[in-house]
């Protein structure tokens, strides 16, 4: 049988360091390994995993009766029919198992992890753009999309569970794939679901305040994004070469680079840096600057916006180096560079307004997109902006006050409330905002309407922290809902 398709139980399970086995003998072929009872085949392996929201060891009955052969478990199971494997923690041996079944995919290719509070999803398209450019085949896993090639397929989280991963993987490895950019979460890194993926480079762009509802503290936070690094080449020893790409401006890199054994490459605007840019001009359409690299200096004329897009394209630059592709390619991917998807993304329009729909949901960000428009905007700045609820609570007040702060007017509403009170979180974001220039319209497409609706020549409407969603998630109920088109809509109306 190929990898991935199946695998005698035994062999499979010679990885896990402890485990007992149960009821019967274990000489069973394994047609896929599963965390999901849906998605059981007959010959399937069930790993119960305990969650969030309730506990895959419930589903184990319907597990066998859909054709799982053996059961993975953590806990007793009155079930008799199968073995079960009993082990101490099934989700540390869920990346075992995954990279055993599909045979090591991240080993047969370059791994690119990027990490950080903004701009993971940015700077890995833009690796991924530049290395497409020169020809290789690549896969790419983000927020948005996984990609292989040029084909999308959807995804759930940005950083998907360790079995989605190397499912993937060995999907890449069959497509031919030669390098892999993926964006790696602090959650997943927390919650080990990149355990054994064979990372060569690891890109940290920056850490500000998001999370605090799962990390609890910023010391926590960090020293999750920072696993990335203490992780980097320790999994397997291949032989490809590893770099550590650390954004020299941020107040972390000095304890990244203590946590990475593997070689450094920094990046930065206002501290000395392997790459470093200067001469950065701001303008309308986009920003210009000179880069100073190891093998000499290039000027980059891009049309992406901002100084975060300046930082964003000094680690795509300093990655793709590492990689080995020449300068001269990677400055003209640059300079043909298109934003991302929801990220600065301008709504075209016939009306002398502006209209951009960016997925700014952190303080830092989006001080730095209303900064951003601020250096060229000659009327005023409308931003329409939510905070998402069962999410970090101490960030609403912030976004607020950096709303306030920046724009000229503030429009609040909801993001994405899930399971909490829309005027809660509302609430939470004005309480104790010490400004006025803001008012507060619950229903998100009113609220967009409103900012239109009351723009005029020159003035700028920031649709921010949403970006390139296409739905909204109220309550249990996930509807229809785009930024993009709910703007277009009503460009056209007034
Ligand atoms: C809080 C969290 O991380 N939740 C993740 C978790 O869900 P969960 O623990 O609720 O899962 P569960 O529904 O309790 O299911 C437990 C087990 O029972 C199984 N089950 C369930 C039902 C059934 O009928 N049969 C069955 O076997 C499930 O397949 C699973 O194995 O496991 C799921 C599968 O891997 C994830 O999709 C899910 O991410 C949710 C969607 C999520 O919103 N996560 C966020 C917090 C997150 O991880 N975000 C980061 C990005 C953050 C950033 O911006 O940096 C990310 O990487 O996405
Ligand atoms: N380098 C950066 N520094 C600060 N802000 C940035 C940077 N890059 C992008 N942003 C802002 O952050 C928003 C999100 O960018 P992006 O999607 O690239 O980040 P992300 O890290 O992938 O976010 P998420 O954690 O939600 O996946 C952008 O729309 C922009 O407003
Ligand atoms: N990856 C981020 C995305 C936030 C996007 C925002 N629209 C929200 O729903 O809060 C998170 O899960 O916190
Ligand atoms: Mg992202």
């Amino acid at each position: 049988m190929e990898k991935g398709d199946g695998m005698n139980l035994q062999q499979l399970i010679e990885v896990l360091p402890e485990y007992k086995i149960i009821n019967k003998d274990i000489d069973s072929e394994i047609t896929s390994v599963e965390i999901d009872s849906r998605e059981i085949i007959a010959g399937s392996l069930f790993i119960c995993i305990e969650g969030y929201t309730v506990d895959g060891h419930d589903y184990v009955e319907t597990a066998v009766k859909n054709g799982a052969v053996a059961i993975i478990s953590e806990k007793k199971l009155s079930i008799q029919d199968v073995p079960i494997i009993l082990v101490p923690d099934t989700k540390r041996a869920l990346p075992l198992l995954a990279n055993n079944f599909y045979a090591h995919p991240s080993q047969r290719f370059r791994l690119i992890g990027v990490t950080g509070t903004n701009g993971k999803t940015s700077v890995s398209h833009y690796i991924n753009e530049i290395l497409r450019k020169t020809g290789q085949k690549t896969g790419l896993i983000g927020t948005i999309e996984m990609k292989i090639n040029e084909t999308s397929y959807p995804v759930k989280n940005t950083t998907p569970d360790a079995l989605f991963l190397q499912k993937s993987f060995n999907k890449m490895n069959d497509a031919g794939a030669e390098t892999v950019t993926m964006e790696v979460s602090s959650h997943a890194l927390d919650l080990g679901r990149v355990h054994g993926s064979d990372f060569d480079i690891a890109v940290f762009t920056n850490l500000s305040q998001d999370h605090l509802d799962f990390h609890g503290t910023m010391d926590n936070y960090l020293v999750a994004k920072s696993l990335l690094f203490s992780q980097l080449g320790n999994t397997y020893n291949t032989n490809r070469p590893k770099f550590a790409i650390i954004n020299n401006d941020d107040k972390n890199s000095d304890f990244l680079k203590r946590v990475s054994a593997q070689p450094i490459l920094t990046y930065g605007i206002h501290t000395p840096s392997t790459f470093q840019a200067y001469n950065i001009q701001y303008g309308s359409t986009g920003v210009s600057f000179d880069m100073q690299t190891p093998e000499g200096n290039i000027s980059i004329n891009s049309h992406l916006m901002g100084e975060f897009s300046v930082y964003n394209m000094l680690a795509a630059a300093t990655c793709t180096y590492a990689c080995g592709i020449p300068l001269e390619s990677i400055q003209r991917a640059l300079e043909k560079m298109d934003s991302v998807k929801g990220r600065f993304q301008p709504i075209a329009n016939t009306k002398e307004i502006g209209v951009i729909v960016d997925y700014a949901h952190t303080p830092d960000s989006l001080k730095n997109v209303l900064k951003t428009i601020k250096q060229f905007c000659n009327g005023k700045i409308h931003v329409v902006v939510g905070c998402g609820g069962d999410r970090d609570r101490t960030k609403r007040p912030l976004m607020a006050q950096a709303a306030c702060e920046l724009a000229d007017l503030a429009i609040f509403t909801s993001d994405n409330p899930r399971s909490e009170d829309p005027a809660q979180i509302l609430n939470d974001m004005t309480t104790d905002l010490a400004y006025s220039n803001f008012k507060v319209i619950e229903d998100r497409e009113s609220a967009i309407r409103d900012a239109i609706k009351n723009a005029t020549a020159n003035d700028i409407v920031l649709i921010a922290g949403k970006g390139h969603e296409t739905y909204q998630i109220l309550g249990n109920q996930t509807i229809d809902f785009d930024d993009a088109k709910i703007a277009a809509k009503y460009l056209e109306k007034y």
